[in-house]
């Protein structure tokens, strides 16, 4: 069975990286692309992207008019993903989205609306395979040890901080680690943000330096020990296999899935 496949961000590092792939895949059809400064335009006339001579659209409820697809994929910013993902679920076209920075409510009302509207959609954190494994062995570890900071380091182009995906790490570990509020009760900041930001008791530090991609640490400390779970994206590549698997899964799914752990 084709899929056939609308993208949002295609000039982007990752909806250009994702164009190559679904390109690639025999059974994906890339059949639009919504992009806020080409609209109108055929893709062949954007910078970086193969000739494709699919239609680009600016406005979203056009691109859904118009064309039939089956799956949707969102790497924009949060905001306009957000109206994206809503539009495509009152579309019935199923999300794939890799968007980060969704508020806690705004994932709440899409889950909602996908349940309404009995559709599949995957609002995944992080794509990559190995930061799914780091946050679920974080998860683990966090029964054992409750005094944990979690480290992200990404490229200085991110908008969002903390990322999707250390916000992930934080939501899981709290489904297994008993309260605890961390550090000195009377410790106290000289300079604002010195201890990071608080989640639950525990710590999260965002470190944003030209030169890297997505890197995550999360370090657990005990009497005489630390444990440290670290993954490392080196390059977009890294997020490919993910939003493939999911642009398949979401097919078959009725609901909206938070985060590729749940379905892997
Ligand atoms: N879930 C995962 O595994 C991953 C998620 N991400 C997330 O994916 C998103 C994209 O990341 P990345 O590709 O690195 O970012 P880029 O900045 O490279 O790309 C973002 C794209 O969105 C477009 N865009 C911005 N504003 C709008 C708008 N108002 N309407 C339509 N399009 C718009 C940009 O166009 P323009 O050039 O005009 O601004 C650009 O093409 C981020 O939220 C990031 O956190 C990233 C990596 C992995
Ligand atoms: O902006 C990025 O680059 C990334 N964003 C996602 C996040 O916020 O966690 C996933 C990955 O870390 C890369």
């Amino acid at each position: 069975m084709t899929i056939n496949i609308i993208v949002a961000g295609p000039r982007g590092k990752m909806g250009s990286e994702a164009i190559n792939m679904i390109n690639k895949e025999e059974n994906f059809r890339l059949i639009a692309c919504i992009d806020r400064k080409n609209g109108g335009k055929s893709l062949e006339d954007i910078e970086n992207q193969p000739a494709l001579n699919i239609p680009v659209f600016e406005d979203v409820e056009a691109c859904f008019e118009s064309v039939n697809a089956d799956v949707f994929i969102d790497l924009t910013i949060p905001e306009v993903g957000f109206l994206h993902t809503l539009a495509a679920i009152k579309h019935n076209i199923r999300p794939v989205v890799g968007t980060s920075g969704f508020t806690s409510e705004q994932i709440s009302e899409l889950t909602a609306l996908a349940k309404e509207k009995n559709i599949g959609a995957i609002i995944a954190p992080n794509f990559a395979i190995g930061a799914v494994l780091m946050m679920k062995f974080s998860q683990m570890a966090a029964k054992y040890f409750p005094d944990i900071e979690i480290i992200e380091k990404h490229h200085d182009n991110k908008l969002d901080a903390p990322s999707g995906t250390a916000i992930k790490t934080a939501e899981l570990i709290r489904e297994s680690r008993s309260i605890k509020k961390q550090g000195h009760p009377n410790e106290r900041e000289t300079i604002n943000g010195a201890r990071g930001a608080e989640f639950d008791g525990m710590r999260i530090h965002s470190v944003r330096l030209p030169g890297l991609v997505a890197h995550q640490e999360v370090i657990f400390g005990s009497k005489g020990q630390l444990l440290t779970i670290k993954h490392d994206s080196f390059n977009r590549g890294s997020f490919m296999e993910g939003i493939k698997f999911s642009i398949e899964k979401v097919m078959d799914l009725d609901e909206l899935v938070y985060g590729l752990e749940n379905i892997l």
